[in-house]
């Protein structure tokens, strides 16, 4: 069961095939060989190492970011369920490698300790970010030093110790649009870091655009049905090398019951994709014709741009002519919760939840204002949703 480790089962499935079809079938190439239909999930915390000598070189090996094939030895160096799930993803995104943790957030951290263990712990970053990034940024805690700066200024913003440039796009709450060709060019030499939490590869492939690196929150759209925490990062083969460093010695890794449950819904991410975003759009347009809301925020509604997104997506956000917070609090079909990219539909208030941990200053800075709430898409009837939202509305 141990079986062909993440490195060497990449990309197995043709780059002819269809995005649909490498959704289905990355990381699952070897099954018909195992005589199993569903991928095997591997608990093991610890793999037997008899020869002590051979064992002594694996572990090096490990320890130093490679993937020496055979047995794991112990599932915090190497999780053949969890070399699944980043097999596949590297596929959706087309990276040479991704690199599995416990959370977003874990994810994030490791690329920040890269950067400082590379000595370059200078960081330029747009907002908004995610509230939990933006804090993790501004606080300093990891040892980088951040400088705040929109695109177009980026470049401007970049000196000699600059380790990484952190963009996402469509943005957490706000989902404003970074063209991504643009400030990979601003970028120069650095590494554009890009959260594609939001928009999922389905509808962008940031490394297409010449960003280096891309950051998901797995729990999210990866995932795609609330139940599972994890994040992931797509990326070259030598930055791989650093994060599973990281990885192994922080131990932020993912486990390997969450690593089967997004493995399984890549499968499923294309269609729930596209059909949250075809709600999405309708309930943006609704929206926008409601006296009640002063603005909805929702991609592609300008001229698109190279390195826009293909669709819309299945967030929005809009401003409340009245006071949001009792909206959140009337809503019925739609859960009043942080998180997104589930299968139902979740409403939250960024300025009370996922932002609070922003200074407000700086919130205000970048749109995320008081009457602004964000609405993650599900696959619920559009009517039903909408009958929802206007009776919640009513009620502010
Ligand atoms: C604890 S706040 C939130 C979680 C999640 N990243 C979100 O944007 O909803």
């Amino acid at each position: 069961m141990n079986g062909p480790i993440s490195r060497m089962i990449a990309h197995t499935v043709g780059m002819n095939h269809s995005f649909a079809t490498q959704a289905v079938h990355a990381g699952r190439e070897d099954l018909a060989e195992l005589g199993v239909h569903a991928p095997p999930i591997d608990l093991s915390t610890t793999y037997p190492a008899v020869d002590s000598h051979v064992e002594a070189d694996r572990i090096s090996r490990f320890a130093a970011g490679l993937q020496p094939p055979g047995s794991p030895l112990y599932s915090r160096l190497h999780n053949p369920t969890v070399g699944r799930f980043e097999s596949a993803l590297a596929t959706l995104e087309k990276a040479e490698a991704a690199v599995g943790f416990a959370s977003g957030m874990a994810a994030l951290t490791a690329c920040l300790l890269a950067a400082v263990a590379a000595g370059k712990p200078h960081v330029v970053a747009v907002r908004p970010l995610y509230g939990g990034s933006d804090h993790l940024l501004n606080c300093g805690l990891l040892g980088t030093r951040i400088s705040w700066a929109e695109p177009g200024r980026v470049g401007d913003a970049i000196e000699a110790d600059t380790g990484l440039v952190i963009v996402e796009t469509p943005a957490n709450p706000t989902l404003t649009e970074v063209d991504l060709a643009a400030l990979a060019a601003e970028c120069g030499e650095v590494p554009l870091l890009v959260d594609n939490t939001v928009a999922t590869p389905v509808t962008q492939r940031p490394l297409e655009h010449g960003a280096s690196i891309v950051l998901h929150s797995a729990t999210k759209f990866l995932g795609g049905h609330g139940d599972v925490m994890g994040g992931v990062v797509a990326c070259g083969e030598e930055f791989a090398v650093r994060l599973r460093q990281i990885r192994i010695a922080t131990g932020g890794i993912l486990d390997p019951f969450g690593a089967y449950l997004l493995h399984r819904g890549l499968a499923t991410l294309p269609v729930r994709v596209a059909a949250q975003s075809a709600t999405a759009a309708e309930l943006a347009d609704r929206l926008a014709d409601d006296r009640r809301v002063s603005v909805v925020h929702y991609p592609g509604r300008s001229p698109r741009r190279p390195g826009q997104m293909e669709s819309g997506g299945a967030m929005l956000s809009f401003e409340v002519v009245g006071d949001a917070t009792r909206v959140v609090a009337a809503v019925g079909l739609i859960t009043p919760a942080v998180s997104l990219g589930s299968v139902d539909s979740l409403i939250q208030h960024p300025a009370s939840l996922t932002h609070r941990i922003v200074e407000e200053t700086d919130r205000q800075s970048c749109g995320v204002n008081a009457a602004m709430l964000r609405l993650s898409v599900g696959l619920e009837a559009v009517e039903d949703l909408w009958a929802d939202l206007d009776q919640a509305l009513k009620a502010a």
